[in-house]
């Protein structure tokens, strides 16, 4: 049984993203890589609720996006996590408008998710359907009043984690997200790893780390993935978070597609 029904599922949107990061130079996102293994993606979104987008980002586009974090004036809002029980570390959201990286991010990873959205919903029993613009997905959550940028940048330093979680921000919400770790493992930091938990009916929650290196992109379920089953699908709810930071200094950028309330 496959959410995704015949293989093949139309062609991969164009992605052309390499000469429009002219404020954020040099860099080399590679994301018609990501392009290329399309359906691997897809495939591997479908059996395990989630996907890493290998070396989306070079190493100068990691270093240029982690050093925005001192320059408050890019942010709307800054959480200390220990303060709201969050964990322990700290993240800024963005401000509108965005960082072009941030920005183009954004809009180039929605197309190559909203078919397998679409698809999650369907097999879920879930009525709401998503536009393959990403433009007109936006203009559905401003509308709902839903109109603060949820992309983030988040800092962590020895002894610091993140608590699992989701990040849903009101009503509407789109059911990937993706992060992508700025800075070196083993290098920059270490501990600090990517860990989801998935929660079956009637089962006790199961870990996976996944590893993950500088400029690595980890595509996950923001809350529900369907899992088949001998009778249909079911639900499975789904977690994210990051065990504690040994030592160093671990930056990640997290690009959520719904807004915030
Ligand atoms: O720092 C991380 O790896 C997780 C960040 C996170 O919670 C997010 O991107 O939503
Ligand atoms: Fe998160």
């Amino acid at each position: 049984m496959s959410v995704f029904g015949e293989s093949g599922h139309g062609k991969p949107p164009k992605l052309a993203l390499h000469n429009s990061w002219a404020t954020m130079t040099p860099t080399a996102i590679s994301i018609s890589s990501a392009a290329r293994d399309w359906a691997l993606l897809t495939d591997e979104l479908q059996l395990h609720g989630r996907a890493v987008l290998p070396q989306l980002l070079s190493p100068d586009a990691c270093l240029a996006i982690s050093r925005l974090y001192p320059q408050a004036d890019n942010f709307r809002s800054r959480v200390v996590m220990a303060r709201h029980g969050f964990g322990r570390g700290e993240y800024q959201y963005f401000n509108y408008p965005l960082p072009a990286l941030v920005q183009q991010l954004r809009s180039a990873l929605y197309p190559l998710l909203v078919d397998v959205a679409n698809r999650w919903n369907e097999a879920m029993g879930v009525a709401v359907r998503y536009p393959l613009e990403y433009a007109v997905f936006l203009a559905r959550c401003h509308a709902a009043g839903q109109t603060r940028p949820t992309p983030l940048l988040l800092q962590y330093a020895g002894g610091d984690y993140n608590c699992l979680h989701q990040d849903l921000y009101g009503e509407h919400v789109f059911p990937l997200q993706v992060t992508i770790v700025l800075s070196r493992p083993g290098e920059d930091f270490s501990g600090g790893e990517f860990v989801l938990t998935e929660q079956r009916p009637r089962m006790q929650s199961r870990a996976t780390v996944v590893p993950l290196a500088q400029g690595d992109a980890v595509v996950f379920a923001v809350q529900h993935r369907p899992v088949a089953g001998s009778r249909g699908f079911y639900r499975v709810n789904m977690r994210h978070g990051v065990s504690e930071v040994r030592a160093g200094q671990r930056h990640t950028l997290g690009i959520i597609f719904h807004d915030a309330q």
